[in-house]
């Protein structure tokens, strides 16, 4: 019989196969209440697109009516490659060296147990907390979060939970400083097609669709070396440059053995990742593709699907502050450096999480996963996290949770 420990506690959760295209939600949800009950939390599950369960854990604060802390977390993961690990991706199995492997382990099932585990602890020392602490687990994030977080977000329920504070996932950190982060950048799946006059696969002659579409690809081409060249020369991070990286290339007319090879086609088509850092101009972006990626005199046309927002309502870019003007801040960076541990500069986040969600409602958000020494692995093979680096991670939420949640705000300030 294995016996029962934040780290066998860690083991289980990673075991349930929540990768897509198939999540399992309903097991590692019942895992979750069991987990919370036996520590005292209340629990709630709620379904705001069918099979997609939202799970909300609640630790009420002596002053419910002060603005709560919401920790938050996604529970799939991203598909793993089974034959290309050196363990089952879904075995959690811990080396010698107490490397636990599993996909999910780093992004993001060990915030998911350890939001958990470091109030068991607090309460077993009788801490109680002023405000209320709310941990979310929620569904669908890898893709976009559209049928999680997105409906969370926009419901009465997160309204009526009066977050002033929330907390999300972050990334693991190579050196031995955590990193945090203010931001996410926004993705744009950007489409963009030509069309021209099909012909024989010998003529030479202009406007046809697949050279239309080349010329497009080659000032996109362009461009990403701009910007990486920012990179390159250590003027930006890789996510406070725009990313633009080809996903597909569609053209050709099909025959029963490939493509029909002397024909030039009328249509052709590629499709783009683009992602915006918060201080980007939509505007000059869209201007851009209109006139020079996809341009009507070139027989082009483009769609792009923005999968998130830049600007608030007030037509601000959408981040943390991570100075003295967001008292939060300060109480959750003192709280990690009470445990010993030191942050890196506050960074954006090159990818996209649920943040943006929360922090598109105003509400500040901090994505910190607490993980030094470590490589990041995250949708990577071999995905692992250290025994040790998940226990000092409990410890530092034990820390950051106790803090925030004591914090009586300031004065003049609502929050
Ligand atoms: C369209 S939002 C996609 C969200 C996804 N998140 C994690 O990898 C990402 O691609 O960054
Ligand atoms: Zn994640
Ligand atoms: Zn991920």
């Amino acid at each position: 019989e294995e016996e029962d420990t934040p780290i066998t506690r860690f083991q289980q959760y990673l075991r349930f196969k929540t990768a897509h295209p198939n999540p399992n939600y309903t097991a590692p949800i019942s895992f979750l209440v069991d987990q919370a009950q036996s520590i005292g939390l209340t629990t709630r599950t709620i379904e705001y697109v069918s099979g997609k369960p939202v799970l909300l854990v609640t630790w009420l604060g002596s002053n419910p009516k002060l603005p709560s802390i919401l920790f938050n977390s996604h529970l799939d993961s991203v598909p793993a490659e089974a034959d290309k690990w050196i363990h089952p991706p879904f075995s959690a199995h811990r080396t010698v060296d107490g490397l636990i492997y599993a996909r999910g382990a780093q992004d993001d099932k060990c915030i998911g147990v350890q939001y958990l585990e470091s109030i068991r602890n607090l309460k077993s020392r009788g801490f109680s907390p002023l405000r209320t602490v709310h941990i979310s687990y929620v569904p669908e994030e890898e893709i976009g979060g559209f049928d999680g977080m997105a409906k969370f977000a926009a419901s009465s329920d997160f309204t009526e939970l009066n977050v002033g504070f929330a907390m999300d996932e972050g990334q693991a950190s190579p050196g031995d400083e955590f990193r945090v982060f203010f931001a996410d950048r926004t993705p744009w799946e950007l489409v963009i097609r030509a069309e021209g006059i099909p012909g024989h696969g010998a003529k030479l002659y202009d406007n046809g669709a697949m050279e239309n579409l080349m010329k497009s690809v080659e000032l996109i081409a362009k461009f990403r070396e701009t910007q990486f060249d920012f990179v390159k020369a250590g003027e930006a991070a890789n996510s406070e440059v725009i990313s633009v990286n080809p996903v597909y290339f569609k053209a050709g007319t099909p025959s029963n053995t490939g493509f029909v090879m002397n024909m030039q086609p009328s249509e052709a088509e590629a499709g783009y990742d683009l992602r915006l850092p918060p201080m980007a101009d939509p505007d000059v972006m869209k201007k851009r593709i209109a006139e020079e990626w996809a341009p009507s005199i070139r027989n082009m046309t483009y769609t792009i699907k923005e999968k998130g927002k830049l600007r608030d309502h007030f037509g601000r870019p959408i981040m943390t502050a991570t100075n003295g003007s967001n008292p939060w801040w300060s109480v959750f960076k003192q709280a990690v450096e009470a445990t010993g541990g030191k942050l890196a500069k506050p960074e954006i986040l090159a990818s996209t999480t649920d943040a943006r969600y929360i922090r598109t409602l105003g509400i500040p958000l901090v994505g910190f996963s607490p993980m030094i020494n470590t490589p990041i692995l995250l949708h990577d093979h071999n995905e692992f996290l250290k025994d040790t680096v998940f226990l000092k991670g409990i410890e530092v939420y034990e820390s950051v949770i106790s803090a925030l949640s004591s914090f009586e705000g300031v004065s003049d300030q609502a929050i």
